[in-house]
């Protein structure tokens, strides 16, 4: 296994310092690795992405917690980086907090920039971008603004009778999980959010999992979709010390 990887790090040597030049060179070596396998091959110079797609308490984060641990992901959650913004006080505080507590969606332009800010400022090149996009435009502006596409959309899907169970009794505190807001959520995710599954769905990225059942049972239909690309995103990210110089 690591011959293979070592058999390409000639691929390495014309990089640049610059992050998105080292992924260039980085995803070179993924392409080549995983030739023979059904693994999407990530755009050039771009990071790998994950996009993490659900209904309000289908699991995507603790999912996305599951993953960090055994693939080495970077955790993006965009309610959180929405919640922070709201505890920092910032100018949109006031306007995130009432979206969220009616269950609507924040203006792309600002979720957006909370994600870039996010990826930029992290020396990771492999991300789980979690619940969202939550409407096409959402989809679009995010493909506009950081200019790249998911290698990868994971899809879990719940029933809602689950789903508002879950939610009610996760036990954070959170403005939005009650039952009137839950309701508007869902109505909202049944108008807004199918759109980008099936977009997704049609361009081949689109791993559907049934999120009924244990946490560590769901994890088990996660865990064959990264198993592949182990080795490369636990050892090769951004440059691994062994076959990277
Ligand atoms: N498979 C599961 N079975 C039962 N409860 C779960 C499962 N996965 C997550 N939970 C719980 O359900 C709640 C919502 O999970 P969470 O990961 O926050 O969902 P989401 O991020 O999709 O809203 C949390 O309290 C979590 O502990
Ligand atoms: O891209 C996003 C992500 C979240 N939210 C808002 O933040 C809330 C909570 O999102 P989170 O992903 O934390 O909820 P979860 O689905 O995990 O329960 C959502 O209902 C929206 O109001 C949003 O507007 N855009
Ligand atoms: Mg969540």
């Amino acid at each position: 296994m690591w011959r293979r990887v070592a058999s390409v790090s000639h691929l390495f040597s014309h990089s640049k310092s610059t992050k998105f030049n080292q992924g260039a060179s980085t995803f070179k070596i993924w392409e080549t690795f995983t030739s023979e396998s059904e693994i999407p091959t990530p755009s050039k110079g771009s990071p790998f992405i994950t996009f993490v797609l659900g209904g309000p308490g289908s699991g995507k984060g603790t999912q996305c917690a599951k993953i960090v641990e055994a693939f080495g992901f970077t955790h993006v959650s965009a309610g959180d980086l929405l919640r922070r913004e709201i505890a920092s006080g910032s100018a949109y505080g006031s306007v995130i907090l009432s979206t969220i507590r009616e269950g609507k969606i924040v203006p792309s332009q600002v979720t957006v920039e909370l994600i870039q800010k996010e990826m930029e400022s992290n020396d990771n090149y492999k991300f789980l971008i979690d619940g969202f996009p939550r409407s096409e435009e959402n989809r679009k502006a995010f493909e506009q603004t950081i200019g790249a596409e998911p290698d990868v959309v994971l899809f879990f899907d719940c029933p809602e009778q689950e789903m508002v169970k879950r939610v009610l009794n996760r036990n954070q505190g959170r403005v939005d999980d009650n039952i009137d807001t839950i309701k508007k959520r869902l109505e909202i995710f049944d108008e807004l959010n199918w759109p980008v599954i099936n977009y997704y769905s049609q361009r081949g990225k689109l791993h559907k999992i049934n999120a009924v059942g244990t946490v560590d049972e769901i994890f088990e239909k996660v865990r064959p979709i990264f198993a592949p690309l182990r080795y490369i995103l636990l050892f090769c990210y951004p440059v691994c010390s062994i076959c990277c110089h």
